[in-house]
């Protein structure tokens, strides 16, 4: 099996969608965001990281872009989204990996997460059980900033008290070398800082070549 690495968050709006498509373009992986929401305000991340990916010169047929398997219109969670917008509520056991995925050659898939590990997909379940259907590991995407500490630290938690296998954490945002620190002391596999930047080109430097998951 090639590998499936989820792309969580200590939080929403934490720059997952831009270390997605650099992972994407660095590692020639698919992407793929099972389930969507906010359509009403925003493109969608799906479109997001095919446009990151194209104003960067990214070969297209490297990867393929998956669309979400779900979408709703709230900027909310899923379950929210279900209820508001009187859908039926989703079966984290039904959703599945893309077919065509698992029917091509491909070195492995992003799979982008909504919001933060524990947000609910329904009301009695969360990200992190879908994680552990898709049999994913986690490269969590935490801010570089002051906060940072404690949010990293209870997402892992999470993870751990879930057993979901973590690759490591990457931070997004201005460079701050002592979090990165700090975090390495206490046994954060920091993987690499991504700067705030605009194009994929001025930061694919920063993320390590594949064999990172070999070792993992
Ligand atoms: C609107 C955004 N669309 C999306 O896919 N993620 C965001 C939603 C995050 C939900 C966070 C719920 C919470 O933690 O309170």
């Amino acid at each position: 099996m090639t590998p499936r690495i989820f792309v969580a968050g200590t939080d929403t709006d934490i720059g997952k969608t831009f270390v997605s498509a650099l992972l994407v373009k660095k590692w020639g992986f698919d992407y793929w965001k099972p389930i969507q929401t906010g359509l009403s305000e925003d493109q969608g991340d799906t479109k997001t990281v095919q446009e990151l990916l194209q104003k960067s010169g990214a070969v297209p047929e490297t990867s393929t872009i998956f669309e979400p398997s779900l979408t709703y219109m709230k900027p909310l969670s899923p379950w929210r989204c279900t209820v508001l917008e009187k859908e039926s509520s989703i079966q984290v056991e039904n959703l599945k990996l893309p077919a065509s995925h698992d029917g091509k050659k491909s070195n492995g898939i992003i799979i982008e997460g909504a919001g933060g590990l524990l947000v609910p997909i329904s009301k009695n379940s969360f990200t992190t059980d879908l994680i552990k259907k898709l049999d994913a590991s986690v490269i969590l995407v935490a801010r570089s900033e002051l906060g940072t500490l404690n949010h990293t630290l209870m997402s892992l938690e999470v993870l751990n008290q879930n057993k979901i296998p973590v690759i490591g954490v990457i931070l997004n945002g201005a460079l701050n070398e002592d979090n990165a620190l700090a975090l390495s002391e206490l046994g954060v596999n920091v993987i690499a800082q991504v700067p705030l930047v605009k194009s994929l080109n001025d930061a694919i430097d920063c993320i390590p070549t594949i064999d990172l998951l070999t070792q993992a």
